[in-house]
């Protein structure tokens, strides 16, 4: 199978080209390219389909083998990889995912995308559309700063869909929490039936807020498109920023941008090639 790695602020899958190539079973090769130690490496796999409804169709499969709906990053680098392997010669595309159609704006810098900004669509915040288990009758709200106890302690989450499920978490030490023992519990925590994508942020500044997620699927990354999202749609909403939040994650920056008239959420962010192979499955 010929694949391509590449990765939006460190937070890298392993491309296919699906016009070219077969995946038979898409989540056992998702897991095992993405071992660091028997495979190729990787949070995940994501194939480039053809669309009967889009441009092109992206597929996405985290390092455990689970299909996610969305992703933010992996999203800008199909539309860096469509454009600089010849798939497309238009500046502007459609990707169909799972969480919905998504419309790419390339930015071409001398003949290869540099950067890429997606409109992410409107966000999901009724506690039955991310899923958010909540008490009866409290299905269609918002969940906003709303108590959950994980591991003998009580955290105020902001729950946010942007196709797929994320809670976020306010806390005062983001870099020094034990996200390994935090993040799983939330991940399978009763409440998410879907399980969920974790941030936790802190807010620097009314423009600037930090975090680090935990993945559904693939455990701490070093960035999450749609985990920023998440973070600045409910920053904004919490009124602890404005509209257009910079989200500082472990690699990096991500420009977001909640148009509230619209409820439109846009992501502006840079998509890098590492290297092409070819791996025996
Ligand atoms: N890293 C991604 C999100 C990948 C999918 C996620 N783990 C899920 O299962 O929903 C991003 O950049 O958005």
């Amino acid at each position: 199978m010929k694949f391509t790695k590449m990765h939006g602020l460190g937070n890298d899958y392993v491309y296919v080209n699906c016009f070219k190539e077969t995946v038979e079973n898409p989540s056992e090769v998702a897991k095992y390219v993405s071992d660091r130690h028997t495979g190729i490496g990787s949070d995940g796999l994501i194939m480039i389909c053809p669309s009967s409804q889009a441009d092109f169709e992206m597929q996405m499969y985290n390092a455990d083998g689970s299909r996610g709906e969305m992703c933010g990053n992996g999203i800008r680098c199909v539309g860096k990889y469509v454009y600089d392997y010849g798939l497309t010669d238009q500046t502007s595309i459609s990707v169909e995912t799972l969480g919905g159609i998504k419309y790419l704006d390339l930015n071409v810098v001398e003949g290869k995308v540099a950067s890429v900004k997606v409109n992410m669509g409107h966000p999901g915040l009724k506690a039955c559309e991310i899923p958010i288990i909540m008490d009866e009758g409290r299905e269609q709200d918002p969940v906003i700063l709303s108590p959950i106890e994980v591991r003998g302690q009580t955290y105020q989450m902001t729950g946010v869909s942007m196709g797929n499920p994320h809670t976020v978490v306010y806390l005062e030490n983001v870099q020094g929490m034990a996200i390994e023992e935090i993040g799983p519990a939330f991940e399978q925590h009763e409440r998410f039936p879907n399980r969920i994508n974790t941030e936790f942020a802190r807010v620097l500044d009314r423009r600037t807020v930090e975090m680090r997620v935990w993945e559904r699927g693939s455990g701490e990354t070093m960035a999450c498109g749609t985990g920023a999202c998440a973070v600045a749609v409910a920053s904004i909403l919490n009124n602890y920023t404005e509209n257009q939040v910079t989200v500082r994650l472990l690699g990096g920056d991500l420009e977001i941008e909640w148009d509230r008239e619209a409820d439109i959420v846009y992501m502006t962010g840079p998509a890098t090639t590492v290297f092409d192979g070819e791996i025996e499955i």
